[in-house]
């Protein structure tokens, strides 16, 4: 298993066993003790096995040393998940305990609460008084409420508290790994895109982390003075040479480099990429007498400016940003970082959410064209099938450079369906499906004088997906896009013949998102008019109901998606700020505001 890259916990989760206190002859607490761990041990269960940390090894999981009747024992159990690491809370429970006295009043965790649903003690009611509690203090809390009642020796957990429990445990792991790690910007604001001017007190506020930057020319520096590591440069050119296949070059032939000139700008994007993976993780195999530059910058995410004074002299950083932003390279599988390229810190943030909350590698893309139906009739003559003719058209998905090579859609599943896997599940076939599938195509020297390759490869399956955009608002703050659909798959001619009016070298992925026939998802093309941006981070999946319990947890309000209502799972306290989910949202997000202001 690949060691962490960062440094810096990962969140450990603490669960608390509360138990009505009464002893006495009737012996009330001695009877639920069992039962009340027992909850406690089967939830600790649940999130072991089918919880990840981004580097693939299980979720932490801690039990309280006692169940919590009084508030000593809150207080002794708060202590003792101080030191393990505790950023996340699930209080559970099958009967009465006294609410304020044993609930997690730490204002830091992020909160759940487990009432089981039997009625022999008042489980239920207990959840409902602490999550009471939790609104009067300002300290939201996720309630978890089995719809049917259960005997009070079943120790199994329901389909539907399970599903809560996993999208909780999912939600609160992805926004506590984030807490304290850097967004390193490589560059700065790229052609005078808004997501590239980084917006620090977002960051710092929201999400916990911290804005770290470097100028490109350190790129150059360590370049200039062998501040990289020999032998992993060697063994990536050799994997670039073997792995990596050069496609045609659409270039006039007057401005075509020449074999010697591809030569070298091969070595020098090879280069980039060993000295962007050191900025990020550090890296102790650097020469002596580079320790500052051993440390890196704790980089969970970065972007790359690139465009326009980079691309302009330089090889362009797209084969470091679409490899590193895959689930391997030479190192073979492993954890996909996120480098958003043109510096976008905004659509970063988006693939940040999508990889902790699936694990997967992300793509990045211009939300580029809406083709509707007709136009793609009268382009190839085709009729658009399945989802995008559902949709009521499709949108073309494409940017150089960061779009994960896993987008290819030449992994399967055992059923032979496409799909993007964690990094831990990708096989050597698997590697070399995608790299097969990509080729590498000098890069576009009317964009990018200074030459480098751009990755090129067609999605060529249909697989589920979800579009997200993070857009700040100037008097609102951030808002979250969502849009679940799938990619499509066209007849490779009609594809071709699309792709080559715009840039046929860049990587290509065609989109249907699930639309309502309603507001921003009348159609496809409604949902490309109500983009916020130019740019959409693209995970394998439906994920939009993680994504809104993520967002509620950072206290950043969703302003569009296409998740059913009963899939919305946000703190209790949300109930009170109204009936319509949505204005309630924005109002819990005000009043709450950021976690870490
Ligand atoms: C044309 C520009 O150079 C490209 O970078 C453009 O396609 C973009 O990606 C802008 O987001
Ligand atoms: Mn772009």
């Amino acid at each position: 298993m690949a060691e962490s890259r960062l440094i810096g916990d990962y969140p450990v989760i603490g669960i608390r066993p509360t138990i009505d206190g009464r002893r006495g002859t009737l012996k009330v607490r001695e009877s639920l003790e069992e039962q009340t761990m027992g909850m406690a041990k089967a939830a600790a269960d649940l999130f072991t096995k089918n919880l990840k940390y981004s580097n693939g090894e299980p979720v932490k999981v801690v039990i309280a040393d006692t169940t919590i009747g009084r508030v000593a024992e809150a207080a002794a159990c708060a202590n003792q998940f101080k030191k393990a690491g505790v950023d996340i809370t699930l209080t559970v429970t099958p009967c009465w305990c006294y609410g304020s006295e044993t609930m997690d009043m730490d204002p830091m965790t992020i909160k759940g609460v487990w009432g089981f649903n039997g009625t022999e003690r008042p489980g239920a009611v207990y959840l409902a008084a602490v999550l009471a509690g939790h609104a009067q203090k300002g300290l939201p809390a996720f309630g978890i409420y089995g719809h049917d009642v259960q005997d009070a020796d079943d120790t199994s957990i329901p389909r539907d508290v399970e599903e809560k429990l996993l999208r909780f445990g999912r939600a609160a792991v992805a926004a506590a790994t984030m807490r304290g790690k850097s967004y390193l910007q490589i560059g700065s604001i790229c052609m005078g895109i808004a997501g590239s001017i980084v917006n620090v007190e977002f960051f710092e506020e929201y999400l916990g982390m911290r804005v770290e930057s470097v100028d490109e020319v350190e790129i150059i520096r360590r370049m200039t003075e062998n501040i990289y590591d020999e032998d992993e440069f060697k063994k990536a050119m050799a994997w670039t040479k073997e792995k990596c296949k050069e496609g045609f070059d659409k270039n006039p032939t007057s401005a075509q480099k020449t074999l010697e000139e591809k030569e070298k700008d091969w070595e020098f994007v090879v280069k980039m990429m060993c000295i962007i993976k050191d900025l990020m993780n550090g890296n102790q195999n650097l020469p002596k007498g580079c320790e500052e530059e051993m440390v890196g910058h704790n980089a969970i995410a970065a972007g790359f400016q690139g465009q326009r004074q980079w691309t302009d002299f330089y090889p362009n950083c797209d084969y470091p940003e679409a490899l590193l932003n895959s689930s391997f390279d030479w190192t073979g599988a492993r954890e996909p970082y996120i480098l958003a390229t043109e510096n976008d810190s905004l659509n970063g943030v988006g693939m940040l959410f999508g990889k902790l909350l699936t694990n997967t590698a992300q793509i990045f893309a211009d939300v580029r064209t809406y083709w509707s139906p007709e136009a793609v009739k009268k382009a190839t003559g085709y009729d658009l099938e399945g989802v995008a003719k559902k949709s009521g058209g499709m949108i073309h998905l494409i940017n150089s450079g960061a779009a994960c090579l896993d987008a290819c859609a030449e992994v399967k599943d055992d059923s032979g369906n496409a799909l993007m896997k964690p990094f831990w599940e990708m096989k050597e076939k698997d590697i070399d499906a995608c790299l097969k599938a990509t080729t590498w195509n000098a890069a576009d020297q009317g964009y990018f004088r200074g030459g480098g390759y751009s990755s090129r490869f067609l999605t060529r399956a249909e697989m589920p997906c979800t579009m997200v955009r993070m857009n700040l608002v100037k008097g609102l703050g951030p808002v979250l896009q969502i849009a679940e659909g799938w990619t499509v798959n066209l007849p490779d001619d009609v594809s071709d013949q699309l792709w080559k009016r715009t840039d046929y070298t860049w990587p290509c992925t065609w989109f249907a998102p699930r639309t309502t026939g309603e507001g921003a998802f009348k159609t496809a093309y409604d949902v490309m008019n109500n983009w916020g941006a130019n740019h959409g981070a693209i995970s394998y999946g439906h994920i939009g109901a993680d994504l809104i319990t993520l967002c509620s947890m950072l206290r950043i309000p969703v302003c569009m998606h296409n998740v059913s209502e009963e899939q919305i799972f946000r703190p209790a306290s949300w109930n009170a700020f109204g009936m319509d989910k949505e204005s309630a949202d924005y109002r819990a997000c005000t009043v709450y505001g950021p976690m870490y202001r």
